[in-house]
This record gives structure tokens, C-alpha cells and sequence, in this order.
């Protein structure tokens, strides 16, 4: 798929835009603060109804201004598809083909896009809250059941630590209602780590290839989830819920005690080995970002499993960072078959021939031009 037509209106600097894409590398050319992340991140907005740099939806919005439209219009293999976005102090409204969606979660998926930025190295080395949004986020792309049965997760974990709460300040001492909230909070739980279970491991086969053919051959990448609860990959529904029954009843006067959940989810990881080390410890720089990188690229191969359409790329300050063999390496990859949006200050860092196919815009001051 690719984004054929973009237009923005009062978001962030952009005041007003309207701009063609072509389905080939796109490189977008400018100074420092000129708008070029602001236009990668309209796209990824568009896609994800969600910012990949902020969880605050009125940063989106040009100052002083009361909402930011974002439309924009997709090319797929069989249809062409209208999205458009409203973002304004009062919410998010979405409209796909005209019509409004109810639920953002039906929304996204319309459009896939796979973000490569330098933030990116968080993924491996950062939090794990960084690593949980990335899979919830990557998960929902292609399944929008999903991203509804983390909504619902969400709501039943704050009313369980409400009551928890409750317990704990002793306005509360009858603990049936615990009862309840935890066979429910169970019931979701083992259905967002078994899916989370199903997504690393078709992310690891297709990440595994991509890192060796990177390292040239010298390292071997594993992705690993790390549930709070002991449960397995290899288990069933039924078995995993009984461990999270031992565990919660184990467990339970400590909850009370801390007023708040302390397994499930909403505290899982996943872990990085190379050559069997942990790579956010003993990785160099280097590995950290072949890691990212192999990443991204499986994403979007797996993006194209599910969905038989290949995702937007947007290497947002990232392809001027990687050296000659990795770059070539990302640039093989995509060749030819994914719509690639680069951001950069110059082109210097940017292979010749990559360049000499790509369409170039320059950026500057919220107002962009096609160069060629
Ligand atoms: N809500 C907003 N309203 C108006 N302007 C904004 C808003 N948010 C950010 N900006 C402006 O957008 C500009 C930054 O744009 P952007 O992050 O796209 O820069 P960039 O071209 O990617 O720069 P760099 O190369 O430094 O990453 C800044 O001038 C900033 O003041």
C-alpha cells in the first residue's frame, strides 16, 4: 500500500499542506526545525490514530488553534481508501471511506506504517513500558480485536486497583467483589499474553534471518516474553489461567497491602538475546541497533504476511545514522516493493543511487516543495 495524497490543516507547524507521494522512496529535505519529523508523524497519526512521540493528543494542534486535520488517501492493492482524522481538545473523530467509526480501535489498521526513528533504540535499551506499547501497538495494527481487548483490560485493571485500594484504606472489607474483578481481570489477561505469545514468535522468525544477514553472518538474535506470571508459551487458555488463580491467591494480602496489581500484563517484558546475551546489558551501540533495525524490518515482512499488502516505512533521521552495509542491507529490503519516507538534513549521508530514484521535497517553515 501508499499513501498517494496528504493533507494537513493546523497541525502542528504546518498551517495548511496538501502534498502527492509517489510509491517509491520519498526523501524529505530540510534544517533543523523545519516541520520534515512533524510530516512523519502526521502519516503515523494517520495510521495509528496515536502520535509515536507523544501521548498527548493537543500537541498535535498548532498553537492557538482549536483542532488539526489530517487526511490522507491510501492506494491498495484493490481499492483506494479515504482516511481522515480530526483532532481536537474534545477527542479524536476518525472517518474511513466518508464514514465516521465509532471506535478508534475499528479505525486503525486502515492504513499500516512501520516508524524507524532514534527513538527506536528505546525499544531494546529503554523501559519496559517503551517494549509493552511497542508490542500492544504493533498487534493491533493487524488485529483490531486486539487493541479493543486491551481497552477492556485497561478499564478492569483500574477497578481492581480501585478496589484494592478500597481494601487497603479499609473502606472496604468484604472482598467478593475482588473476586469478581479478578476472574475477569484473568480472563483478559491470558488472552493478551497468549496473543502477545503468538506475535513474538512470528516476529522472531522473520527478525532472526534479517539480524544474521546484518551481522554478516556472526549473530544470532532471540526474542524472548518475559510474563510476571509463570506461564507458557506452549500452554493453553485453561492452564494459564489457573497459574494466575495460584498466583493471585498467593499473593493477594500483599495486594491489598500495596493497594494495586501487581502481576498480569500491564508488567510483562520481552527481552533481546544476542549470541544468548542479554542485548539492553551487554550489547554494544552497535548491536543495540542492528537489533532495532532487524526488528523493524521483520515488522514489516510480517505486516505482509498477515495482511498481503507491504507496510509505509518512515526512517525518520535514522538512514544517515546507519553504516554503508546497513543501509544497503535496509535499502535491498524494501527495494521496489515499500513505500519509504526518509527524513534528513542532507543527502550527503544518503546512497547515490537511492537518491537518483527518489523523489525529493524540501521543508521549510511548514511549507514543503517538490525538488524532484
Ligand atoms: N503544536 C505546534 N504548533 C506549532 N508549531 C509546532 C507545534 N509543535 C511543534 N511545532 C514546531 O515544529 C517545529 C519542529 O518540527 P519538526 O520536529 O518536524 O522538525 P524537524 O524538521 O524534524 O527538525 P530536526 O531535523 O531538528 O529533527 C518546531 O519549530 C516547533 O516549534
Amino acid at each position: 500500500m501508499y499513501i498517494e495524497q496528504l493533507a494537513l490543516r493546523n497541525y502542528r507547524n504546518y498551517e495548511s499542506l496538501s502534498v502527492e507521494f509517489e510509491n517509491k522512496v520519498n526523501v524529505i529535505l530540510g534544517e533543523n526545525a523545519q516541520g520534515k519529523t512533524n510530516v512523519m508523524e502526521s502519516i503515523y497519526v494517520l495510521a495509528m490514530a496515536k502520535s509515536h512521540r507523544t501521548s498527548n493528543d493537543k500537541d498535535l494542534i498548532r498553537w492557538d488553534q482549536e483542532y488539526a486535520k489530517i487526511e490522507g488517501r491510501v492506494q491498495k492493492q484493490y481499492s483506494s481508501l479515504p482516511l481522515q482524522l480530526i483532532i481536537s481538545k474534545k477527542g479524536k473523530k476518525a472517518k474511513c471511506n466518508h464514514m465516521e467509526q465509532r471506535k478508534l480501535s475499528q479505525y486503525v489498521g486502515n492504513m499500516n506504517v512501520v516508524m524507524f526513528a532514534p527513538e527506536d533504540l528505546n525499544l531494546v535499551k529503554g523501559s519496559p513500558q517503551i517494549r509493552r506499547r511497542f508490542i500492544d501497538m504493533e498487534i493491533g495494527q493487524v488485529s483490531p480485536i486486539y487493541l479493543h481487548d486491551i481497552s477492556q483490560y485497561q478499564k478492569i485493571l483500574q477497578q481492581r486497583n480501585h478496589f484494592l485500594k478500597m481494601l487497603q484504606i479499609k473502606k472496604q472489607t468484604d472482598q467478593t467483589m475482588l473476586e469478581i474483578l479478578t476472574e475477569q481481570f484473568i480472563e483478559m489477561a491470558v488472552k493478551i499474553i497468549s496473543k502477545r505469545f503468538e506475535f513474538l514468535y512470528l516476529l522472531e522468525n522473520w527478525a532472526k534471518p534479517i539480524h544474521k544477514g546484518i551481522s554478516r553472518g556472526l549473530e544470532s538474535l532471540k526474542i524472548v516474553y518475559k510474563p510476571s506470571v509463570d506461564v507458557l508459551e506452549d500452554q493453553d487458555l485453561s492452564k494459564m489461567k489457573a497459574c494466575f488463580e495460584e498466583k493471585f491467591s498467593k499473593v493477594r494480602m500483599r495486594e491489598i497491602e500495596r493497594g494495586t496489581t501487581l502481576f498480569g500484563p500491564h508488567r510483562d517484558d520481552l527481552l533481546f538475546f544476542v549470541n544468548d546475551r542479554d542485548v539492553s546489558t551487554f550489547g554494544s551501540q552497535g548491536q543495540q541497533r542492528t537489533t532495532a533495525l532487524s526488528v523493524k524490518l521483520a515488522e514489516i515482512e510480517l505486516i505482509h504476511s498477515e495482511i498481503r499488502e507491504y507496510p509505509i516505512l518512515l526512517l525518520d533521521d535514522v538512514l544517515s545514522e546507519l553504516d554503508d552495509y546497513r543501509q544497503s542491507h535496509l535499502l535491498n529490503t524494501i527495494q521496489g516493493k515499500v513505500q519509504t519516507f526518509v527524513t534528513t538534513t542532507s543527502v550527503e549521508g544518503i546512497h547515490h543511487q537511492t537518491l537518483k530514484e527518489a523523489s525529493t521535497f524540501d521543508v521549510e517553515s511548514g511549507f514543503i516543495n517538490k525538488v524532484n
